[in-house]
């Protein structure tokens, strides 16, 4: 029988104390929506008393339907007041939510130096402040602030604390390691301590600071704690919350604790990567679970391996939790990486194939002069499909001319661009607001009257490297491009020792990819143009 663990996220709380995370009311509605799908079990909001959006927030979500809990954030009544005046005390009771989480001091020294008050005053102010919301038919979890700090200068206070909290009817006591400085080991000992003398609903928050939030969470959930706080992501304050996008898959595949359920745990890589766009952060692509790059291998002798049988280099199935194993060519490569990623693109290979080798060759050569494959994916594609003699000639570049005129008020770019799309010549000029702007619009332009579908692309990323330090200005530089269609992103790369050509080289791959998928799908091209191309099945 397996033991159940609440899971209480504070994204849109705790994760919104991290730096440069700020949600309006709209983006925290949609991630919560988000989280409810996934099955966490309580949803911080916000705190009612702190600002309007999350005023807001609580407002919109007063008339819709959730399976977590919608649970409000605030601290203990203000010292020397009443509860019932409390103004965020109030205003907790005005969001109408079903469970409210209470913060407050358990460590002595911070009731004497932040609170200025006696030891007396902290405990009526947590007796009155969980009792209020008791009497108000609110759920309370009562979250003990820096207790494993306070545990260990005054264990008979901290727990004093939690008694106090319990005999006001908190539903929860909430561990927290606010500073973030604790170990697992003490974390287990000083749970399993407090699990024997209080006899309450336990629970665990923990922050990152020396990068183990997630391994304490563990620990105090092995040492019987019964509800795990984080955030998605990992973000919060300073070094930010325990991950929960760590914490669920480990308590449910590694063990044996079920907190969302198997089949939900499929949507922890979507909710992830959704709750990062919104939130406007970028996702380590090497985070654990789901990172790009969790379950992407690039060495040689890992891909051989792989292909033999994934459980050689990988810990669990990527699928368990809605990620999937990638492959990277890069110089690294041997053969079987190059053999998985032409499969996967349904090239016709095999290990005896000589071309395998001659491919690796030209990677290892071209990323030795600066390209980087495991980056441009789109880049990688085309140049297998050239070895592999599966690229159509969708149009070759003649020439392109750029001039940059500056005057008084401003400085502008004019490209002109000649292709050849089948038997027709192209000849465009378009303005930019630089170089490279100036070239994109130029090719655009000559492309969009076969391909009307270029005008969905547009480019999302643009990244310059100096590839050669020493070469200063004569230095080469790798250009990076990441476009997308609102529907797919594709990378693509250019090397030169002059950015304008290693940026026109990897603007070129883009559009070529593009249209080469177009190509697969549906093509707006002109029958005409479609023909000379050899893009129609006949
Ligand atoms: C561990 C945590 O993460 S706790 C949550 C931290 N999150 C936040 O602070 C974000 C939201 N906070 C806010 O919007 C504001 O700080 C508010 C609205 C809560 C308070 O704002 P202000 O009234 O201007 O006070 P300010 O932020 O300067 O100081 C906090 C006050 O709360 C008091 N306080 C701190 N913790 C507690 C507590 N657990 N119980 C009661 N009072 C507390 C402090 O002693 C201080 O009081 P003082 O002004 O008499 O010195
Ligand atoms: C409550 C909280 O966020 C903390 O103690 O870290």
């Amino acid at each position: 029988m397996t033991t159940a663990i609440s899971i209480f996220d504070t994204t849109l709380r705790d994760g919104t104390q991290g730096e440069g995370i700020s949600l309006s009311a709209d983006d925290k509605l949609k991630i919560a929506l988000k989280l409810d799908e996934l099955g966490v079990h309580y949803i911080e909001g916000g705190n009612p008393g702190s600002n309007n959006k999350d005023i807001e927030f609580f407002e919109r979500v007063k008339g819709m339907k959730f399976n977590a809990k919608i649970t409000a954030f605030g601290s203990t009544r203000r010292k020397n007041s009443v509860a019932e005046q409390d103004a965020s005390l109030l205003r907790i009771v005005e969001s109408g939510v079903p469970a409210a989480t209470l913060v407050g001091k358990s460590w002595d020294f911070h009731v004497h130096t932040a609170l200025q008050t006696t030891l007396e005053e902290n405990l009526a102010m947590i007796f009155d402040s969980i009792a209020f919301l008791k009497r108000n038919g609110i759920e309370a979890i009562f979250d003990a602030e820096h207790f494993f700090d306070g545990y260990k200068h005054n264990p008979e206070y901290a727990l004093t604390v939690l008694q106090k909290a319990r005999e006001a009817g908190a539903d929860w006591i909430v561990l927290c390691d606010t500073n973030g400085g604790t170990l697992p080991g003490e974390i287990h000992d000083i749970v399993r301590r407090v699990n024997n003398e209080i006899k309450a609903n336990i629970g665990i928050h923990t922050h990152n600071d020396c990068e183990l939030a997630v391994a304490n969470s563990l620990a105090a959930i092995q040492a019987g704690a019964r509800q795990v706080q984080g955030t998605i992501n990992g973000y919060g304050e300073r070094c930010g919350n325990a991950n929960l996008c760590s914490i669920i898959p480990n308590l449910e595949l590694k063990l044996d604790y079920s907190t969302i359920g198997v089949d939900k745990l499929q949507q922890l890589t979507g909710t992830a990567r959704y709750i990062s766009e919104i939130a406007n952060a970028n996702m380590p692509v090497g985070q654990p679970y789901v990172g790009n790059a969790a379950f992407a291998h690039k060495g040689g002798i890992h891909v051989s391996a792989i292909l033999k049988d994934s459980k050689t280099y990988e810990h669990i199935r990527p699928e368990l939790v809605g990620n999937k194993q990638r492959v990277l060519v890069s110089e690294l490569a041997g053969q079987s990486n190059v053999i998985s990623k032409a499969q996967e693109l349904g090239l016709d290979i095999n290990a005896n194939n000589n071309k395998t080798r001659e491919i690796i060759d030209r990677i290892k050569e071209l990323e030795h002069q600066g390209y980087q494959f495991e980056g441009a994916d789109a880049s990688m594609e085309l140049l297998l499909r050239e070895a592999f003699g599966e690229m159509e000639e969708i149009f070759q570049v003649e020439s392109f001319k750029i001039l940059v005129e500056k005057t008084n008020a401003d400085m502008v770019s004019e490209a002109i661009v000649k292709i050849r799309l089948g038997d027709e010549t192209v000849y465009t000029a378009a303005e930019g607001n630089g170089p490279v702007n100036a070239l994109d619009n130029a090719l655009r332009k000559s492309l969009i009257q076969f391909f009307p579908k270029i005008n969905d692309i547009h480019l999302s990323d643009y990244k310059v490297r100096v590839i050669d330090e020493q070469g200063a200005t004569a230095a080469k530089v790798r250009v990076l491009i990441e476009s997308t269609d609102f529907d797919n992103t594709w990378s693509t790369v250019g090397v030169s020792s002059n950015v304008i050509e290693a940026s026109w080289e990897a603007l070129v791959d883009s559009f070529r990819y593009a249209i080469l998928n177009m190509s697969k799908v549906e093509s707006n091209a002109s029958e005409n143009v479609r023909e000379q191309l050899g893009l129609v099945n006949h």
